[in-house]
């Protein structure tokens, strides 16, 4: 898939939702938002989808008719496969909170401790790879921390395409040397890895390695909450979110954007506060709205990048339904042809 051909990509989506046959539901059943146009879905509510706890977007119905093919998943031999890439004009954004660590099982603030998963976090991963497991990823990005990275490798052993996640050594001349691939074709069946100490969790300073229970019976409820949930007040010798959104907002806006501006479809693996202060700039989430963000472990939540724009498409549902796919048409296509590939 060529970068460059991305940028030629011509034309844009903006196929009524009638003939699609698209429905849009908050999924408590709470409120149905028929879509005029998958532009009207800009409009959508902000906060319309975060994690199990929280109201859940869902698509429950399409039959889109498919014309044109944006395919990443044909052989690179077949024809067309340029012409038809140049056709999509999006880019899949995947984030994903790690599965339980052995921390959060414990109720300990973790931060940039490296702590693993549970076995309830392995399969949380599992569960997660499964549900993104037709969506395209041409490159992961995780954080420092084995949780995201175990999570990812996880989720990956669940995709359908079947390509092999690599992790990129780029830590000095030597790593890049011995590490090389030296088949193109490999090459184009593997998934670069890239690890950034900026996607980390939120450094908690003073708390790390504390009970969270135990802590907010000592310091009070309130205050524990606000080093927890506010914007601007970090913890005794540690990050605030406001901190941490300026190492983690800034690697997405610097690193990933020019990504997904190529035509890459992307996963990050990351934390609850690195990845809150990311959907905070997604989502132009107030400083006061963040405060209610919540993350669930192991819950994928998908954005299209569309026309320099960031779309929320809810969090993917089973593998089985139509679910996010039939939010755009590239989607839909790269299921039909994983479907003709693998079945
Ligand atoms: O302990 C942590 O590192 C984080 C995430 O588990 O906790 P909190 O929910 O308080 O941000």
């Amino acid at each position: 898939m060529a970068a460059t051909a991305f940028h030629q990509a011509i034309g844009t989506l903006q196929i009524q939702s009638h003939s699609l046959g698209l429905r849009q539901e908050i999924s408590d059943g709470a409120v149905r938002l028929p879509l005029k146009s998958f532009k009207l879905e800009l409009g959508l509510s902000k906060r319309a989808c975060y994690g199990s706890g929280q109201r859940k977007l869902s698509v429950i119905q399409a039959s889109a008719s498919q014309t044109s093919v944006a395919d990443p998943v044909l052989s690179p031999s077949k024809k067309n496969t340029n012409e038809s890439w140049k056709k999509s004009n999006e880019a899949a954004l995947i984030l994903i909170r790690h599965g339980e660590s052995l921390w959060n099982e414990k109720n300990l603030f973790t931060g940039c401790v490296d702590v693993p998963l549970t076995k309830k976090g392995v399969e949380e991963a599992i569960e997660a790879g499964k549900k993104i497991s037709n969506i395209p990823i041409d490159m992961i990005y995780t954080s420092a921390l084995i949780r995201a990275q175990m999570t990812a490798m996880l989720a990956m052993t669940q995709h359908r395409r079947k390509k092999v996640p690599i992790v990129i050594h780029n830590e000095g001349e030597q790593a890049r040397a011995w590490s090389q691939i030296f088949s193109e074709d490999t090459k184009k069946q593997s998934v670069p890895v890239i690890q950034a100490w900026q996607l980390n969790e939120r450094m908690y300073g003073e708390l790390q390695g504390l009970n969270k229970q135990e802590t907010a019976d000592r310091y009070g409820k309130e205050q524990v909450h606000e080093w927890r949930r506010s914007y601007d007040i970090p913890p005794p010798n540690g990050e605030s979110l406001e901190m941490c959104a300026k190492r983690a907002v800034a690697y997405f806006k610097d690193t990933i954007v020019p990504q997904l501006l190529s035509g890459k479809n992307v996963m990050i693996a990351a934390h609850g506060n690195s990845l809150r202060s990311i959907i905070m700039y997604l989502d132009k989430l107030t400083s006061q709205e963040v405060i209610s963000l919540e993350l669930s472990t192991g819950i994928p939540m998908l954005y299209i990048f569309k026309e320099g724009k960031f779309i929320r498409r809810g969090s993917p549902v089973g593998p089985s339904e139509a679910g996010p796919y039939a939010y755009t048409r590239t989607l839909a296509l790269y299921r039909e042809k994983l479907d003709e590939m693998f079945n």
